[in-house]
């Protein structure tokens, strides 16, 4: 079929869908290679076989009379459900939204059909649920591939670099044994605990700092050095210099340019980077290369050290000392070197930027409630007293503390949207029938901000997380999967412990110290998404040293 396109027909053809739907920089791209009839006949191929994959053969569920199809499920119909051409419709220069909007272009969505709605977002139909008790139904059916949607890029770089894929990406067999042997490493409660004494001395030293600046500049680019220190200390027991600025690798930059290049790249509507080295490719590619290479060398230098130990006879002792990560992967016979790096990278990439967002915004909510921040820093001492280490039984007790982070997380949730699932068996889902293979995303994003789950949402009101409150706030608690900012499950975050200790840490160090202030003139805190929630612009934060600090 396409060798009987003239090459004039599918360059007019590009032209014209591109200027339905792709930005200018991808009708440029496809205009100007000259391979577009391979482009043509892949993307052909694909669509045919996403296609199949989307053709619904019902499994398990018996038909019933009041189980509607999953036709009837509302959405968004007409031209909306062309392959590709749909999606890219609901964006500019069509509507106002670009693809950063999708969070606010999915609520309008659900205010106009309701808690479950379908979207063509390419070949397939895509279920986006905004009630909690569908997102308890998707997260807790079964699944055995644990297979994920819409990871094209990352998938894409893996290929053309031939580095295998970590437990981000793979599914089935191979994500549950790579998973398996990395989250018996940092998700058993007693082996994360081992790792507060190393958190620790990262954030002592960065309270020292501070309390010589008695400020902070910019809140998210500091606290994203003490993020990164605190990997640096998971993964290879080793201080990175972020704090003391000591460090040659401008981590920040090449983080921010991984996470929007892959934020920038999730919603668009022919990803053009799996065939051509697009703009958003090659800022992708460079940055995560750099931060793999960064990781190999850390690896490196650390296997050398571990091998010193060891002819030296001193390997035992220096183990006994602090629990270590690397050389507990780099010991288990499931795990090869080259996929130790890779489960490092990824730790890098979903660990950093994700725990200092949540500080950040917990610190600027404290601030701008000062009485719950004074309610804080009462816990903090009536638990903490005058210690300056903190134990396990600080931890387990710091109640009000969890009840702050949550809150945070409630009022800007994390993550860009929220968990997705592909799913394996047939399900009902609020009275429509879901066949297999049917992408279902969670919007957590848009039910922890809904007032029918979270009365006054807007509103930073910890209590309403904690069992002894009594306000009428406290319905949130009915809706525990409204509020899953690790996800659940089996595919479930792998570095939620270890973020929770690193985030509370880090909290009551500063608390215990500082009063913590916004300037005067800021009421507002934008935020923009980049695979995680992040402030849009620096924070200053004013630190005021309190009467009795722990030092
Ligand atoms: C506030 C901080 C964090 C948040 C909100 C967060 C959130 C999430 C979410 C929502 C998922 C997907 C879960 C699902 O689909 O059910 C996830 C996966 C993951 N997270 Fe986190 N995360 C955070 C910190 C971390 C840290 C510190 C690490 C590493 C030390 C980490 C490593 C990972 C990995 C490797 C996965 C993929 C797991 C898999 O696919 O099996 N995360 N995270």
């Amino acid at each position: 079929m396409v060798s009987e396109m003239s090459t004039e027909l599918i360059k007019r053809n590009i032209r014209f869908v591109s200027a339905m739907a792709l930005s200018k920089r991808i009708t440029r791209d496809l205009l100007q290679c000259n391979n577009y009839r391979v482009l043509v006949k892949r993307c052909i191929c694909e669509h045919a076989a996403a296609a199949m994959m989307n053709e619904h053969h019902y499994e398990t569920i018996p038909q019933t009379d009041d189980i509607k199809p999953f036709s009837d499920i509302p959405g968004p119909k007409g031209i909306y459900n062309i392959p590709f051409l749909g999606i890219a419709l609901q964006f500019k220069p069509f509507t106002n939204y670009t693809p950063s909007d999708m969070p606010e272009l999915l609520c309008n969505l659900r205010d106009k059909y309701g808690d479950i709605v379908k979207l063509k977002t390419g070949t397939s139909s895509m279920v986006y649920v905004f009630h909690p008790d569908y997102a308890k139904t998707v997260f807790q059916a079964q699944y055995k591939e644990h297979a994920k949607t819409q990871m094209k890029l990352p998938e894409t770089f893996f290929k053309r670099n031939n580095i295998p894929k970590g437990v981000v990406l793979l599914q089935g067999e191979e994500w549950m044994k790579m998973r398996r042997s990395t989250q018996e490493k940092i998700l058993r409660p007693a082996i994360v605990a081992n790792y507060v004494p190393l958190i620790e001395t990262v954030a002592d030293d960065f309270v020292d700092q501070l309390r010589k600046t008695q400020m902070i500049n910019d809140l998210h680019k500091e606290l994203t050095n003490y993020t990164s220190e605190s990997i640096g200390m998971l993964c290879f027991n080793k201080r990175l210099g972020y704090l003391d600025g000591t460090s040659d690798f401008d981590f920040y930059t090449n983080l921010q340019e991984m996470l929007t290049s892959f934020h920038q790249a999730f919603f668009l509507p022919i990803k053009s980077y799996k065939y051509f080295n697009t703009g958003i490719y090659k800022r992708f590619e460079s940055s995560t290369l750099k931060i793999y290479r960064l990781a190999e060398r850390e690896i490196k230098s650390q296997k050398q050290k571990l091998m010193k130990l060891e002819r030296e006879g001193k390997l035992e002792e220096y183990l006994e000392k602090e629990p270590n990560f690397l050389h507990s992967l780099l010991s288990d016979h499931r795990v090869t070197d080259e996929q130790v790096s890779v489960i490092i990278l990824d730790l890098i990439g979903a660990g950093i930027d994700s725990t200092a967002n949540t500080i950040a915004f917990l610190l600027c909510d404290l601030a701008q409630n000062p009485d719950k921040q004074k309610k804080l820093y009462e816990e903090i001492k009536n638990v903490l007293g005058k210690s300056k280490k903190v134990k396990k039984s600080h931890l387990a007790n710091l109640s009000y503390l969890k009840a702050c982070v949550k809150e945070t997380q409630r009022k800007r949730f994390p993550v860009f949207i929220g968990a997705q699932r592909i799913l394996e068996h047939d399900l009902v889902l609020g009275g429509y029938r879901i066949p297999k293979q049917t992408a279902v995303a969670i919007n957590n994003d848009a039910m922890s901000v809904d007032e029918r789950f979270y009365p006054r949402p807007k509103e930073f009101i910890p209590e309403r997380w904690l069992r002894s409150s009594d306000e009428d706030v406290t319905m949130g608690r009915n809706h525990p999967f409204g509020m899953k900012p690790f996800g659940f499950g089996q595919r479930s975050c792998l570095g939620q412990r270890f973020a929770e200790n690193e985030i509370y840490i880090c909290i009551l160090k500063l608390i215990q110290n500082f009063e913590v202030l916004l300037p005067a003139n800021v009421t507002d805190i934008p935020t923009v998404k980049r695979t995680f929630i992040t402030p849009d612009a620096e924070i200053k934060l004013f630190l005021k040293e309190r009467p009795e600090p722990v030092v």
